[in-house]
């Protein structure tokens, strides 16, 4: 079953020129003089019940503008979106019903309130019996120890806990639908974890649909097996991360912590070698020298105590896919 579908879909804005001063910003507005920037461009997919898709791109993609719409709160300039088979612009009420969504900069909890308190008004605006609300509550505190803070003002959560408290408040009425947009943004490396160990049990377990945005390429390695990655408001790629990998010649990286400091020797086959004291983090391609073979060779090194494979930044894919992509095209439109 298709849960979101999306063909042809455009988004342009009208960005007045302004002269400066604040009298130059209001003749800019009545003199019409405008430009169009087209934020999105005619971009087309569907999304099957249960995937988890890393949707990606740099800054001034387009993302925001698609979620946006694919939730309702922007109307298309052009083409068609539809979820749950119904559209976002029309059926809002239906549509906010079958969704969550997060957004890791911004939280839509009330900031002094306590938390519990935050979910009471969340359970009125959807109309969830006790029954359902209890069940929610025992639910989440189970998986993201929210019970541990239900009394504490949300200004005084900390950044992971509001995380998961951000990630509960989307998910009690229980869509099957959810939009994170960089849900693991600031937090450390076991917040982190903890936050992706728990969209990979919803989404494996729950078959929730996650339509996921984030920079951090180790949460597309970890949560999402189908990468759609926009640039200048068109999709350039949709595939999986090997695709993207292969395309790209993405490397892999490996960070090795060792009990003494290293004896390193010379390693053929891979990109790059970093050693800082007792780490070494080691850039390679998978085509090249397989992940056993080259763990083989480290072990030779020293003893280690902690192994980690980690994704290269999200720059770093850009910056790469870019060497092939020829055309940077302007994202503004002339005025009509
Ligand atoms: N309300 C608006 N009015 C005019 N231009 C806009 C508006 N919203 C977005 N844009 C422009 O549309 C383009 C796409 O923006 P969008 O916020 O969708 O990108 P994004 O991929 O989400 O970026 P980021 O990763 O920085 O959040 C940008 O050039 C942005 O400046």
């Amino acid at each position: 079953m298709s849960m979101i579908e999306v063909q042809d879909l455009t988004k342009e804005f009208k960005v007045y020129r302004t002269k400066p001063g604040a009298l130059g910003s209001l003749l800019s507005l009545f003199s019409g003089e405008h430009r169009r920037i087209r934020a999105v461009d005619g971009i087309s997919f569907s999304v099957k019940k249960g995937e988890c898709i890393g949707f990606i791109g740099p800054n001034g993609a387009g993302k925001s503008t698609t979620i946006k719409m694919l939730s309702g709160i922007l109307h298309p300039s052009r083409g068609r979106v539809s979820v749950m088979g119904a559209s976002p612009q029309h059926r809002r009420k239906y549509v906010a019903q079958n969704l969550g969504i997060v957004f890791g900069q911004r939280t839509q909890l009330w900031w002094d309130l306590p938390l519990r308190d935050s979910y009471e008004i969340l359970r009125k605006m959807y109309r969830l019996e006790e029954k359902a609300y209890h069940r929610f509550l025992h639910r989440y505190h189970d998986l993201l120890s929210i019970g541990d803070f239900l009394e504490t003002p949300v200004r005084k959560l900390s950044l992971g806990q509001r995380m998961r408290a951000d990630l509960a408040a989307a998910l009690i009425h229980d869509p099957p639908i959810l939009f994170l947009d960089e849900p693991t943004i600031g937090l450390d490396v076991m917040a982190k974890e903890s936050i992706r160990s728990f969209l990979r049990e919803i989404n494996r377990e729950e078959k929730k649909t996650i339509l996921l945005t984030t920079h951090d390429m180790d949460d597309i390695e970890r949560l999402a097996a189908r990468v759609v990655m926009i640039n200048h408001g068109r999709i350039i790629l949709d595939g999986c991360l090997e695709t993207l990998r292969e395309r790209i010649g993405l490397p892999s990286m490996i960070e090795v912590h060792y009990r003494e400091v290293p004896r390193l020797a010379r390693l053929d086959r891979v990109e790059r070698v970093k050693a800082e004291g007792k780490n070494v983090t080691v850039h390679y391609d998978r085509n090249r020298i397989s992940p056993p073979a080259l763990l083989a060779e480290l072990n030779r090194w020293g003893e280690p105590v902690d192994i980690r494979t980690k994704e290269p930044e999200i720059e770093e894919v850009i910056r790469r896919l870019y060497g092939e992509q020829a055309d940077p095209r302007s994202k503004t439109a002339p005025a009509r």
